[in-house]
């Protein structure tokens, strides 16, 4: 289990984001507030949803398919842009960020989803290394096989921190699923992230490397301080790996407490 934040309980209805700064005088990483988002003319698949993440915290996202998890984790960092709502970012407002400004924040974050989206024909090494590209603005002079020295050294180095040093010269398309998503997080620490949003990161995994994966996250986050935001739809997995569960219904949080105040029978009510 993760050591508990020292965080101040939300309740289980409506909850509103605390005001600044984040509840129990921690920082906020990520804020979220009033997030709106519909596409064309269907309903509204966010409607008004607020959460904040504090710093080194791991917070899970649960709730039922089209819930609006993975849409509410796009709008938040404007991968997707919400209709409305305000966004902060790493303590600067990124609500209406120019593109440049918002890349350059948003460089701090990691991204993992359920798919891995690995170069399949390239080493995982060089895929790792593909993780710095948002950092350095894009390949400036250097080809994918002459990424200077010291690059090559960094995302060495990552892919030992996920345990996969030894198959640093395999093709991304030979790994297995559970090697790939350990890869994909070598590429998201590549950017030596301050958080990291993992969308379904072990939903195509089986049980035993599902759990290694989700044991790298926690290492990370209690070894390193790495923020986490994961969705999962594995409620026993979401209450273990994370400090607080945000549970989201029909385009609205209705759940946002400590998960230790909370049982796999409380979950799984969000998914009757
Ligand atoms: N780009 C899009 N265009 C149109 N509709 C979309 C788009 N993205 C998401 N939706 C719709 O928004 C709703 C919420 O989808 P979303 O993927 O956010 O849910 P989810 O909770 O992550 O679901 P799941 O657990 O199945 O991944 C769904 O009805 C989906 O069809």
């Amino acid at each position: 289990m993760m050591p508990q934040a020292q965080l101040q309980t939300v309740g289980a209805s409506a909850p509103a984001v605390p005001e600044q700064p984040c509840a129990g005088g921690e920082a906020c990483e990520l804020r979220v507030d009033g997030l709106r988002k519909s596409f064309g003319k269907n309903r509204a698949v966010l409607q008004g949803v607020s959460f904040a993440v504090h710093r080194r915290e791991a917070v899970a996202l649960i709730g039922s398919n089209g819930a609006g998890k993975s849409t509410a984790l796009r709008c938040a960092l404007r991968l997707v842009e919400p209709d409305a709502g305000s966004l902060t970012l790493f303590d600067e407002d990124i609500t209406s960020a120019k593109a440049r400004r918002l890349r350059h924040i948003r460089a701090e974050v990691g991204f993992v989803f359920q798919k891995h989206n690995l170069v399949p024909r390239v080493s995982a090494l060089t895929n790792v290394i593909h993780g710095n590209l948002g950092r350095a603005g894009g390949i400036r002079g250097w080809s994918q096989a002459f990424a200077p020295s010291h690059l090559r050294e960094r995302a060495m180095a990552c892919l030992e921190r996920v345990g996969l040093a030894d198959q640093a010269r395999k093709r991304a398309d030979q790994l297995s699923g559970g090697q790939s998503q350990r890869v994909a997080i070598a590429r998201a620490l590549m950017q030596d992230p301050k958080m990291i949003v993992a969308d379904e990161p072990v939903a195509s995994l089986d049980p035993v490397a599902g759990q290694e994966v989700m044991d790298l996250f926690h290492q990370l986050t209690r070894e390193e301080g790495i923020t986490l935001l994961f969705t999962s739809h594995n409620v026993q997995q979401a209450l273990d790996y994370s400090d607080r569960v945000l549970a989201l219904k029909q385009g609205a949080i209705v759940l946002d407490q400590r998960s230790a105040n909370l049982s796999a029978a409380d979950l799984g009510k969000h998914y009757g």
